[in-house]
């Protein structure tokens, strides 16, 4: 069987032939390769599809590790939410299969992996590239709330980017389905990252919850670090629920309105996704059609007149 096609290509070192993954619901047989990471109670690994010559990144649970069922709702709620969701800047969702060992959910490989890593690199973005890469984000969460969904754990981590720097939010695992017009969630299985005051709270939840995550990432990307961090959890609570951050000035005025908007105590005073698209925040300033990966690493030189 041709194992690489010699125009693109494969690094096959990275794959262990003794590392065989059959999917009997497809007949395809995956080689598995590097480990990508550990998320949740899972373990990452790249995998090559022997039948398309494709590389898939594989979220691989040891049915050990979901062996009481609350657990195991756990996986099958994300599979749920995430299966149906087509959409450019959502993580393509390839396929769900077990055996005897282990659960598997194959998806889309974002080889320039996250957010966290691009900031880690550059410390702070440039507006240019904020907006960018917003733009991108907030269309995504537009089509998750247009399906009745809510994420609830947007934040770094889940911002992956394609060999092309388009993003793509990642990880249903805390998402849920809004079931008719006005529910409100009481709680969350798990903690999300920028988790809302009503979320914390528990006064009830809805869409707004991805809005105020949406400003936390905004804040995070142009300054380097979240709005609310402190020392200790408990304190960084006390700061969410009392709605105390600060703007530093070097903030141009329309990113400072957007993360205002995005951040307002209360949810009924948060713009809806879809009004955050006609922010002034992205009209405001050059809006990049798409960034070149010299990004992960390097600010990068927009033509002079971007700056005009
Ligand atoms: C598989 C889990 C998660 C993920 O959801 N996707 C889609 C993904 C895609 N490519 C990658 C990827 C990283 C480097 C090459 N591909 N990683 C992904 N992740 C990472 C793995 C470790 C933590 C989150």
């Amino acid at each position: 069987r041709k194992l690489a096609d010699p125009n693109n290509r494969i690094n096959m070192v990275h794959f262990d032939p003794n590392y065989i993954i059959y999917d009997s619901t497809t007949d395809t047989t995956y080689l598995r390769g590097r480990l990508l990471g550990k998320g949740g109670f899972a373990r990452c690994y790249e995998l090559l599809d022997l039948n398309s010559n494709k590389i898939y990144a594989g979220k691989i649970i040891a049915k050990t590790r979901i062996a009481k069922p609350h657990q195991r709702q756990k996986i099958v709620r994300e599979v749920e939410l995430h299966r149906d969701l087509k959409h450019k800047h959502v993580v393509e969702f390839h396929s769900y299969f077990e055996d005897d060992e282990n659960v598997y959910i194959v998806l889309e490989n974002c080889p320039r992996k996250s957010l966290v890593h691009m900031l880690k690199q550059r410390k702070v973005l440039t507006e240019p590239e904020v907006r960018c890469h917003l733009k991108q984000l907030v269309e995504a969460v537009k089509y998750v709330h247009n399906q009745n969904i809510i994420h609830r754990d947007l934040k770094l981590g889940n911002m992956l980017l394609n060999d092309h720097m388009e993003l793509k939010i990642a990880d249903f695992g805390l998402a849920t389905r809004i079931g008719y017009e006005g529910e409100k969630k009481m709680t969350v299985c798990g903690t999300p990252n920028y988790i809302a005051p009503e979320v914390l709270q528990k006064r009830g939840h809805s869409f707004e919850a991805d809005v105020w995550a949406l400003g936390c990432v905004t804040y995070a990307l142009l300054l380097g670090r979240p709005p609310f961090e402190t020392s200790t959890l408990k304190e960084t609570y006390v700061r969410i629920t009392s709605n105390n951050y600060s703007i530093p000035q070097t903030v141009s005025q329309g990113a400072k309105s957007f993360i205002q908007k995005c951040l307002r105590h209360d949810p009924d005073q948060r713009p809806t996704v879809e009004e955050l698209l006609s922010d002034d925040f992205f009209t405001s300033g050059f809006m990049p059609k798409s960034l070149p990966s010299t990004c992960c690493t390097n600010a990068p030189k927009f033509p002079v007149y971007a700056r005009l």
